[in-house]
């Protein structure tokens, strides 16, 4: 299934960009006067491989949580256990991100692809799969957490292999329900930890530059943090050309899937608005198995990780928005949602001068 999904990846149309290109010189508003959003509903047309571009609707975010071994080296404040507690606020409606999906109208569905502990709610049978009022759980467990990357590789191959398995599965699910948009979201109580080790891994930036704090750890723990991403590069000496390698020797559980999903959005055609951290460090990996699939890519924000500025520096991405945030679960790209369905509007809606009889310089 990733060999295939990785041969339908395709580089932009070049005649839908030229085509969005000429458009909006004619649009009535000074050339330019849109600054980011016209290149971006010019990288949606070439996309879409049409001008305009679908609008990005309805939206949907996924959110894959999992665990982490290395939790063990104290990389946290957090207990392990607030990964499968947030599942139960995700699915209850109560998390920020919730929140900013009911604001921008989008669904949410949860993916366990390898929560530790046990989950406080069944799976849910919400109406439909892009319900954007019923959140939704999917059970896809790999396994109950990674092994400690600290001490051994994180997965097998053949583990890592069924999460980016599953995320191409909830992209091509999502899309076949109708979404015209995916949103990364994440959770995992330590998993900045591998998407620190991922950014280097993939980048071949200094740990130092790569690693965050987090969800807020103290000088020493972070000392300690960028000591245990540096020690993991030197055992396992991941091979950037073999992605599926990395994630195995480094990664997480959802940061495979996420890769996943970012593939099989990108050969579906697809946008896929990133979050933070975690979603840039698996676009890397997307990015490895298949260059193309940068054209589906939006960088919905900068998170407040450096690594994260690493990764997108090395995707070639502006993110759209700038707001300090470094919370997870989808909430950057759902903030920035408003952005890229506004970029595309433009194209559908705005007049131009001979329509609307506005003189030209
Ligand atoms: O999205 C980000 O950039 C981001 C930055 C810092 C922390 N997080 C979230 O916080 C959790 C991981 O933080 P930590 O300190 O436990 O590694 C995980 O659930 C992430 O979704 C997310
Ligand atoms: C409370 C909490 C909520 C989160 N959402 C994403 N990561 C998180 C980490 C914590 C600790």
């Amino acid at each position: 299934m990733l060999e295939t999904t990785v041969a339908a990846i395709r580089p932009a149309d070049e005649t839908a960009m030229a085509a969005a290109r000429e458009l909006h010189g004619r649009l009535t508003k000074p050339a330019g006067s849109l600054g980011v959003l016209e290149e971006l509903s010019v990288r949606l047309a070439g996309l879409a491989g049409a001008c305009p571009p679908p609008l990005p609707e309805p939206a949907a975010v996924a959110i894959f949580a999992g665990d982490h071994g290395v939790h063990a080296q104290g990389v946290s404040p957090w207990p392990q256990e607030v990964t499968a507690q947030m599942i139960g606020n995700f699915l209850a409606g109560g998390a920020v991100v919730n929140a900013f999906a009911r604001q921008a109208g989008a669904s949410v569905t949860v993916v366990d692809v390898g929560v530790a502990t046990p989950l406080p709610a069944e799976p849910v049978a919400a109406p439909t799969v892009l319900d954007p009022a019923v959140p939704r759980l999917v059970v896809a467990s790999v396994r109950r957490g990674t092994r400690d990357l600290a001490v051994t590789a994180a997965l097998t191959r053949d583990e890592a292999l069924e999460a980016v398995h599953t995320g191409i599965r909830i992209a091509d699910e999502l899309i076949d329900a109708g979404a015209g948009i995916l949103l990364t979201g994440d959770m995992g109580i330590g998993n900045t930890t591998p998407a620190a080790t991922l950014i280097a891994a993939f980048t071949g930036a200094d740990p130092l530059d790569a690693t965050g704090r987090g969800t807020g750890v103290d000088d020493p723990t972070y000392a300690h943090k960028v000591a245990v991403v540096r020690a993991a590069l030197a055992r396992h000496n991941p091979d950037p050309a073999d992605p599926l390698g990395v994630l195995a020797a480094v990664g997480g559980l959802e940061h495979a899937a996420l890769a996943g999903l970012i593939l099989g959005a990108a050969a579906r055609r697809t946008p896929v608005l990133l979050d933070g951290v975690i979603a840039v460090s698996a676009a890397l990996a997307a990015a490895a198995f298949a260059p193309a699939a940068v054209c589906a890519m939006v960088a919905g924000h900068r998170s407040a990780e450096p690594g994260a500025t690493v990764a997108l520096r090395h995707l070639g991405l502006d993110p759209l928005i700038d707001l300090g945030l470094r919370l997870g679960e989808g909430t950057g790209a759902l903030l920035a949602l408003p952005v890229v369905s506004g970029a595309v509007r433009v194209l559908h809606e705005v007049a131009t001068f001979d329509s609307a009889g506005v003189a030209e310089k």
